[in-house]
C-alpha cells in the first residue's frame, strides 16, 4: 500500500470539520482526531511501519512518545523497531515515582520524540525542555500530522529536527480523491 493510500485512510479516519480550538489557543475549521486512527489496528500499524524508516539508524537510545496521542504511536513503533519507549508525561506526577517520562531513565540517553499532531510546536518544545531539564538528549524526532502552522521551524529555531509523514495539505489532497 503507497504513501497516498495510507493518507487518504488517515484522513478519512480523523478528519472532522466544525469549530475547534487548538491547544496553542488558535480556533480552527479542522481537526485531526488523532485518537480515531490510533484506535484503529490496522491503520496504527501503516503509520508506524511508515514512520519507522524515519527513526535513525544509530544514535537513538529511545521513543519518547508524547502525553496522550503520542503514547500510541510510540508503543506501535517501539513494536517495530524494537527500540524501547518512554511515555512522556505533561506534567510529573506528584506522588509514587514522581518521574516525567515513564518507562526508564532519561538521563544522558539520546531520545527521539514521536508526537501525533504538530500545530504550533509548542507541546514538543515544552516536552523536550522539561527532559532536557532532566539530562536527556533530544534534537530529533517525527510527527504524524504537520499543520503547517509554523511548528516545525520553531523547533528547526531551537534545535530539533521534527520530521512529519505528513503535512495537512497532503492529507486533504488525497482525502479528496
Ligand atoms: O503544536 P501545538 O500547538 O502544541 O499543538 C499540538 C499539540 O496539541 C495536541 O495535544 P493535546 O494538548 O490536545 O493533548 P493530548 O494528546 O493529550 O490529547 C496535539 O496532540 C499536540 O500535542
Ligand atoms: O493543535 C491542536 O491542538 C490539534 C490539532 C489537530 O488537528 N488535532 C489535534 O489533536 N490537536
Amino acid at each position: 500500500m503507497s504513501h497516498h493510500d495510507l493518507a487518504r485512510d488517515l484522513f478519512n479516519r480523523s478528519h472532522l470539520t466544525g469549530e475547534f480550538t487548538l491547544r496553542s489557543g488558535v480556533v480552527a475549521h479542522e481537526y485531526f482526531d488523532k485518537y480515531l486512527f490510533e484506535s484503529d489496528p490496522v491503520l496504527l500499524r501503516r503509520i508506524a511501519e511508515a514512520l519507522a524508516p524515519l527513526v535513525p539508524a544509530h544514535g537513538v537510545d529511545a521513543l519518547a512518545g508524547l502525553e496522550t496521542g503520542g503514547i500510541p504511536i510510540a508503543v506501535m513503533l517501539s513494536q517495530v523497531t524494537g527500540l524501547p519507549a518512554l511515555f512522556v508525561r505533561k506534567e510529573a506526577k506528584t506522588y509514587g515515582t514522581c518521574r516525567l517520562a515513564e518507562g526508564g531513565e532519561v538521563e544522558g540517553r539520546r531520545l527521539f520524540i514521536v508526537e501525533d499532531v504538530v500545530t504550533s510546536g509548542g507541546a514538543v518544545l515544552d516536552a523536550v525542555d522539561e527532559l532536557r531539564n532532566r539530562g536527556a538528549v533530544v534534537d530529533r524526532g517525527v510527527c504524524v500530522i504537520d499543520r503547517e502552522s509554523g511548528g516545525l521551524k520553531n523547533l528547526a529555531d531551537t534545535g530539533i529536527d521534527l520530521k512529519a509523514l505528513f503535512t495537512m495539505t497532503e492529507l486533504k489532497a488525497a482525502g479528496a480523491q
